[in-house]
């Protein structure tokens, strides 16, 4: 497997606060790679930094071997790299087919407010992709009348109509109600990896990490603190109790 992204001594810092502070990582490609660790330790900054949402005040972050720092988003955007959020980001007077149409005009330069949406090429295609995901039987329903689920896998699906190489995702399964959080992350699963998608995903729930990750990354204090296969990570004494908040005696939450 090659190198996708390379971050390189990343380093930025808000006023006093060490968001992100020396990180290193390569992420393989083809991987799935969580993001864990504690409120404020800068997972969302390594992100966002990736995304060109922030700039590093040093450091490289190397896609493909191309430099992205110094990249607008939409040029990221264009060279692969789509991210989701923690808050969907839907239209939410729109359906869900009309939500997958317009991120596939939007990725075809092909959106306009004055020509119809549900264009042949363009419905066609976002059907495709609404089935991929199990998501058919809501594509009629308005985006605001959704539970949280197909909430998130309708804005993952909308990240996966601009066919990245590359997927960050802040979060999949927050605010995904428990019963419905292993049939999201299993179907999310699937369709990245039908599709060859690297996924990169911030996580704070140990059973999705457990069952889908490759590889676990734990953050404090903008620094990578660990890496590696979830086995050893999530059965790490100091993982669990510093990151996962597991007290000695206590069952962890992954499998071995
Ligand atoms: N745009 C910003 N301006 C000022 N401070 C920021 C900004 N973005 C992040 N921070 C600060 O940087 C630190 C890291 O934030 P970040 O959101 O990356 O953490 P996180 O690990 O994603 O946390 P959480 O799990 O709560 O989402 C925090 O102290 C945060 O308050």
């Amino acid at each position: 497997m090659s190198v996708l992204l390379s971050a390189q001594d990343l380093r930025l810092a808000f006023g006093g606060v060490k968001a992100a502070d020396g990180i290193n990582l390569d992420v393989m490609e083809r991987e799935f790679l969580a993001i864990i660790g504690p409120n404020g330790a800068g997972k969302t900054t390594f992100i966002n930094m990736t995304t060109g949402h922030l700039t590093p005040q040093g450091g490289s972050i190397r896609y493909e071997g191309k430099e992205l720092l110094g990249m607008k988003p939409r040029a990221i955007v264009r060279l692969g790299i789509a991210r989701s959020f923690q808050l969907p980001q839907l239209f939410t007077e729109h359906t869900v087919l009309e939500n997958a149409a317009m991120a596939v005009a939007a990725r075809e330069g092909a959106f306009s407010p004055f020509r119809p949406l549900l264009r042949p090429a363009f419905r066609e295609e976002a059907e495709d992709l609404l089935n991929r995901f199990g998501l058919l039987p809501a594509a009629d329903r308005r985006a605001d009348a959704l539970n949280e689920g197909t909430r998130k896998l309708t804005d993952i699906a909308m990240a996966v109509a601009m066919k990245p190489k590359l997927l960050l995702m802040d979060e999949p399964t927050s605010g995904v109600a428990a019963a419905d959080k292993m049939a999201v992350v299993e179907t999310l699963a699937r369709v990245l990896r039908d599709a060859g998608v690297t996924a990169v995903f911030v996580e704070h729930d140990m059973d999705v990490v457990g069952r889908i990750a490759d590889r676990v990354a734990v953050w404090g204090q903008g620094r990578i603190a660990a890496l590696g296969p979830p086995g050893q990570i999530l059965n790490d004494p100091v993982v669990q109790r510093e990151v996962i908040g597991i007290r000695a005696g206590e069952v962890p939450h992954a499998a071995a």
